[in-house]
């Protein structure tokens, strides 16, 4: 049997990146992406949209639902301040141990804490077994139709306070239809969207930004 797509992008990153300097993990990934194999990281160009939010909440607690092999655990991690922190929660094991090595090999795993399994099961068990209060930011990245139960039960579990910024990757596509709809017409949310490209492409995508108001 061969490799996978993701043991081919750690490989990529081994060879080509300097162990402990997150820029050069993202460039290595970005460019065997893009020239390649195609693989579905938020990438470059949606990256940046990505920094700028991030750089604007500066998060203490970051939570980011789909890890894959750990591309914007690494953009991420790599802007929090030293005593924050990011939870990722990946369903897929194998995507998982590929993220560990490719986070590891970045040198954040100090910064980031991944957890298998569904987003469902973990969201509730957030305070108990982390700690945490509440999220400063929320990156939607996993099965698009889990954006919207999953920002219910966010809610639900009181793990949004005022001015918590929920960031949804791929609202055009694959497309996060019933998302829009929820979080541009719900008076608890300032919504507002970011035209970009789907990853490594010219196809249209974008990300949603909405901001949790009570
Ligand atoms: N903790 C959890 N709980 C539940 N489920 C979970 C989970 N963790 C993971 N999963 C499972 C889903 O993980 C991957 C989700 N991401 C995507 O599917 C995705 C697809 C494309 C894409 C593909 C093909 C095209 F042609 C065009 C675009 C682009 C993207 O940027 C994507 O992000
Ligand atoms: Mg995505």
């Amino acid at each position: 049997t061969g490799s996978s797509r993701p043991q081919r992008m750690l490989k990529a990153v081994q060879k080509n990146a300097t162990k402990g300097d997150p820029k050069s993990v993202i460039s290595a990934i970005d460019y065997y992406c893009r020239h390649k194999e195609w693989a579905m990281n938020v990438g470059d160009d949606k990256g940046l949209i990505l920094d700028s939010v991030l750089t604007e909440v500066n998060p203490s607690t970051a939570l980011e639902l789909g890890t894959y092999c750990g591309y914007s655990s690494v953009r991420i991690a790599r802007l929090l301040s030293p005593d924050s922190k990011l939870i990722t929660i990946e369903f897929n094991p194998a995507f998982a141990a590929i993220a560990r090595q490719i986070i590891a090999y970045a040198g954040l795993q100090d910064k980031v804490i991944l957890v298998e399994g569904a987003s469902g099961d973990l969201i509730p068990k957030m305070k108990e077994r982390f700690g945490i209060k509440s999220f400063d930011f929320v990156f939607l990245d996993h099965w698009k139709d889990r954006y919207v139960p999953d920002t219910k039960l966010l809610e639900d579990c009181g793990l949004l306070k005022k001015g918590t910024v929920l960031l949804a990757d791929n609202v055009i596509c694959p497309g996060a239809p019933e998302y829009l709809k929820y979080v541009r017409n719900n008076p608890r949310y300032e919504s507002r969207y970011y035209p970009s490209n789907l990853e490594y492409t010219k196809v249209e995508d974008g990300l949603e930004k909405s901001v949790f108001l009570e």
